[in-house]
C-alpha cells in the first residue's frame, strides 16, 4: 500500500510533513542524555550508566481503543501515553524517553493532531520524558503506536517470573473502575465523574514503582486486559498456584451495588485500569505497605501457594473455590 509520507492531507490543506513535524519537536530535553531528538534519520541516546534498559511498545486504534463520540484527541494522546508508561512502571522501571507513530485520516487539522500530543505532554512533562522521534502516515482511521523507553536497575527488575511460594498477592488501586466508566459513557458521552475519568485518563502507577525501588524482590504486570489475564501470566511466568479471595478485591463503593454478575466482569476481566499487580514476600510486603501508606492504595488480595508444573489461579468466593482462567479483552 503506498503511504503518503511527503504531505499529509489535512483539512483541505496540505500541510507538509515536515513543517507538522516542527510544531511538535521539543524546544529542548527533559533528560540531558538525548544526544539528537527529533530531526535526524534516528534519535541519539547515551544508554544510562549501571542501568538495563527496558522497551516497551502499544498500539490504540479508533474504535478499539477509543472513541471520537466521548473522547477528546487531548485525552487519546494522554491515554496511549499512559498505557505505555503502565509497562515501564509493571518493569519496576523509570521512562526516559517515547517515540509515536501515527497514522492519520486526512480530515485532521494540525491544531487536532498538536491537541493529540498535547495530551501525551501532560503526562510526559509529570514524568519527564521526552519526546524523541517517531513516524506520521495518512490512513483511513487513527492509529497511534507509542514506544517508550525506561531504565532499571539490572536486580530491580519486576518480572512475571518472580513469584514464590508463600508471597502476598497485591494490587495497586480499584479495579473495574474504567470499564464501568466506559459503560457509563456508552450510555451518555457527556458524562464526566471519577468513573469515566478512569477510562479516559487512567494514571500510570510510576509512583509505585518509585515508592518500593527499596523492595529486593517483585513480581509484576499491569492490569490492561483484566485481573484473570494479569495473574494467570505471573503464574504461569513463574509456574506457580496462586489463590485469591473475592471479598479482598478492591472496589469501590459507589460499584457495591453493581449486580454481582457485572460485578465480577468489570473487577476481573475488563481491563483497562492499569494498576499494576504483583507478588513479593510476607516481610517485604510489610515494607511496600509502609512506603505506600498515605501516598497510593495497594491491597492484599491472596497468597502463591505453590510453585508447580500446573500454573492455575483460583478465586473463593463465598466459600466456593473455583479456576479462574484467563478472560480478558482479546484482539482477534
Ligand atoms: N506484533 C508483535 N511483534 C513482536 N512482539 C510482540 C508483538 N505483539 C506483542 N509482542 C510482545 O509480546 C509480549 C506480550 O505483549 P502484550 O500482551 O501486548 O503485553 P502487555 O499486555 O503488557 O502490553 C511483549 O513482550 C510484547 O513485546
Ligand atoms: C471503543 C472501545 N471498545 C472497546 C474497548 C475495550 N478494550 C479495548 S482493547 C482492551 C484490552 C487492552 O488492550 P490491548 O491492546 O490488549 O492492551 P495491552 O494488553 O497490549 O496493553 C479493552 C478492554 C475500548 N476501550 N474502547
Ligand atoms: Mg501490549
Ligand atoms: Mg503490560
Ligand atoms: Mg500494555
Amino acid at each position: 500500500m503506498l503511504l503518503l509520507k511527503k504531505d499529509l492531507f489535512i483539512g483541505g490543506v496540505v500541510l507538509k510533513e515536515f513543517e507538522f513535524i516542527e510544531k511538535i519537536k521539543p524546544s529542548y530535553y527533559r533528560n540531558s542524555s538525548v544526544i539528537k531528538g527529533i530531526g535526524d534519520d534516528a534519535a541519539v541516546v547515551k544508554p544510562p550508566n549501571g542501568y538495563e534498559l527496558v522497551i516497551a511498545s502499544d498500539t490504540m486504534v479508533e474504535n478499539v481503543h477509543f472513541s471520537f463520540e466521548y473522547m477528546q484527541l487531548r485525552d487519546i494522546g494522554f491515554r496511549v501515553l499512559a498505557a505505555n508508561l503502565s509497562d515501564l512502571a509493571a518493569m519496576g522501571a523509570t521512562p526516559l524517553y517515547y517515540a509515536v507513530n501515527i497514522a492519520v485520516p486526512s480530515t485532521y487539522s494540525d491544531e487536532q493532531l498538536i491537541d493529540l500530543y498535547l495530551g501525551m505532554d501532560e503526562l510526559a512533562k509529570k514524568y519527564k520524558v521526552d519526546l524523541i522521534g517517531g513516524d506520521t502516515v495518512s490512513a483511513n482511521e487513527l492509529v497511534i503506536t507509542i514506544s517508550v523507553f525506561g531504565k532499571v536497575l539490572p536486580n530491580k527488575k519486576r518480572l512475571r517470573s518472580y513469584a514464590i511460594t508463600n508471597d502476598i498477592v497485591f494490587v495497586t488501586g480499584n479495579l473495574g473502575e474504567a470499564a464501568y466508566g466506559y459503560d457509563l459513557l456508552k450510555s451518555d458521552v457527556l458524562l464526566e465523574n471519577h468513573f469515566t475519568d478512569r477510562h479516559k485518563r487512567p494514571t500510570p502507577r510510576i509512583d509505585f514503582t518509585e515508592l518500593t525501588d527499596s523492595i529486593s524482590r517483585m513480581s509484576l504486570n499491569d492490569v490492561s486486559d483484566g485481573l484473570a489475564s494479569e495473574l494467570n501470566e505471573i503464574a504461569e511466568a513463574s509456574n506457580a498456584v496462586i489463590e485469591i479471595n473475592w471479598d479482598d478485591l478492591p472496589v469501590h463503593s459507589k460499584m457495591a451495588s453493581i449486580d454481582t454478575e457485572q460485578l465480577k466482569k468489570y473487577v476481573l476481566s475488563s481491563g483497562e485500569d492499569f494498576e499494576l499487580v504483583g507478588t513479593c514476600s510476607p516481610k517485604e510486603w510489610d515494607l511496600i505497605k509502609e512506603k505506600t501508606s498515605n501516598k497510593l492504595q495497594v491491597t492484599p488480595i491472596g497468597k502463591v501457594t505453590e510453585e508447580s508444573n500446573t500454573p492455575e489461579v483460583f478465586l473463593t468466593i463465598k466459600n466456593s473455590r473455583t479456576i479462574l482462567h484467563k478472560s480478558g479483552y482479546s484482539h482477534g
